[in-house]
């Protein structure tokens, strides 16, 4: 069974990040791995029972359908471990480790860089003007104001920033709108204003991702305003990203309004097709996935107008391939796109993959196993496929007959009791079950 539970973790987050606003996700997502799937059982890592606690009370039934997407089977149950109690976590936490944290604010995803953006009409001046506020901080356009809808790049532009600008030895300071108000209250209470005043007022380039947010929060808008013109005034990069122009965010204060438009105002639109072309490319080629030209121009076709959505596409169509283990199509693409059922298509397949599998490791077809043939290599590698499907639990012996060549019960059962028998003793065989077995959960 396919049971990398990592994998098919980093999957279902691929799905559940196209369903989720991105603080939601971030907050309660961003560390979470795949450690088991037994039994039916998915057994999902959490920082702290905090995030268990959210998850099972609020996000439950959302992650159990994205899993049943993803898995075969019917009663699927998760549970939910948090790290450090009890087993290890089976994989690293996503990206926390390989992320860089910017003085003392949110951390940088390494990819969200320059060189894996695709510029394209779409974002030209919004690139260009990005480009420049990195490499000459606080000289050009300032501040630079980046909006436009939801997964269009404006995180990715603004994270791109940081790290440039760091790379050039510049203190950056990035936060979400979000954080900046929740840091400042936290500081009010605490009696810490004072440094958090500090904390803000003394980097080169501050970066403030959907700055949307504190809009009509009056002191938090107060402490941006005043935030705003000492670091401005001094000639600090100030960048901000929202999901509308200034003008637009009706509740924000006229005063920061009209600062925002001081500096450069630019637009992220959504992708044209040829943009989505190239993401799609490039993507696919970070993924290590070769991708035909007509499966990447009628993925590029399909009208996607975020580009989290066109890369969430682009997981499903691999983790579909990857889980049915066959070639990429235009036709495969289309009915992984058009969420066909996953579960069932993966169901009617085992049989298939397995039987392949076995073959594979005695070096003979599947026509092989469902023939007549009886000399003593192919009659062993049939018993062994049969062995191998009974222990799956997923059909009766019958079933088992009828799928490895019309045989009947009774010889799978006779099968089954010699596998299980000679395995004691020969090593050999001992370890093809174990080849079997690893290939089968793709490790
Ligand atoms: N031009 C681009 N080239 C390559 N990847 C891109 C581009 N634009 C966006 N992406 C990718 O699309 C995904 C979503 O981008 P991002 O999070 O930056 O969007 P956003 O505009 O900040 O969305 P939101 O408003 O929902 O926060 C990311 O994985 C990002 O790397």
């Amino acid at each position: 069974m396919l049971n990398n539970a990592a994998k098919i973790w980093e999957t279902a987050l691929g799905a559940l990040e196209c369903q989720l606003s991105r603080p939601n996700f971030r907050t309660w997502y961003a560390r979470t791995t795949g450690v088991a799937y037994e039994g039916g059982c998915f057994t999902v890592g959490v920082p702290n029972s905090f995030v268990a606690e959210y998850l099972e009370q609020n996000q439950r039934s959302l992650i159990e359908n994205t899993l049943m997407r993803l898995l075969p089977g019917n009663g699927l149950r998760i549970a939910f471990q948090v790290a450090g109690g009890g087993k290890a976590l089976a994989a690293a936490p996503r990206a926390e480790n390989a992320s860089t944290r910017a003085e003392g604010g949110c951390r940088f995803n390494p990819r969200y860089d320059f060189d894996t953006f695709i510029v394209g009409n779409a974002n030209r001046l919004a690139h260009a003007a990005a480009l420049s506020a990195a490499q000459k901080p606080g000289e050009g356009y300032n501040p630079l104001f980046i909006h436009g809808g939801s997964g269009l790049g404006k995180t990715h532009l603004l994270q791109a920033i940081g790290q440039a600008a760091e790379r050039a030895g510049k203190t950056v300071r990035y936060v979400s709108g979000e954080q900046f108000t929740s840091e400042f209250v936290a500081a009010l209470k605490d009696r810490r204003a004072d440094e958090f005043r500090e904390k803000y007022r003394s980097v080169d380039v501050l970066l403030v991702d959907d700055v949307q947010f504190i809009a009509g929060k009056a002191q938090t808008e107060e402490t941006f305003f005043h935030t705003f013109n000492e670091l401005h005034n001094s000639g600090r990069q100030i960048v901000l990203s929202a999901d509308s122009p200034p003008r637009a965010i009706l509740q924000m204060e006229d005063r920061l309004r009209s600062r925002f438009e001081w500096g450069l105002t630019a637009e992220i639109a959504p992708p044209d097709e040829k943009m989505r072309l190239s993401i799609l490319r490039a993507r696919a080629e970070e993924a290590g996935a070769e991708l035909a030209p007509d499966v990447l121009d009628y993925m590029a076709s399909e009208v996607i107008r975020n580009i989290r959505e066109l890369e969430g596409n682009l997981n499903r169509v691999l983790a579909y391939s990857k889980l049915l283990r066959s070639a990429i199509t235009p036709d495969m693409a289309r009915r992984a796109l058009k969420n066909l059922a996953l579960a069932e298509e993966i169901k009617s397949n085992e049989p298939r993959l397995l039987l392949a599998t076995v073959a594979e490791c005695f070096e003979l077809t599947v026509e092989d196993l469902l023939g007549r043939k009886r000399d003593k290599e192919t009659a062993a590698a049939r018993q062994v496929a049969m062995f191998v499907m009974k222990n799956q639990k997923m059909w009766s012996l019958g079933e088992i007959g009828k799928l490895v060549g019309d045989r009947t019960a009774a010889t799978v059962s006779h099968a089954c009791d010699k596998i299980e028998q000679e395995a004691e003793y020969n090593p050999l065989l001992k370890r093809k079950l174990k080849d079997i077995e690893q290939r089968l959960n793709g490790k």
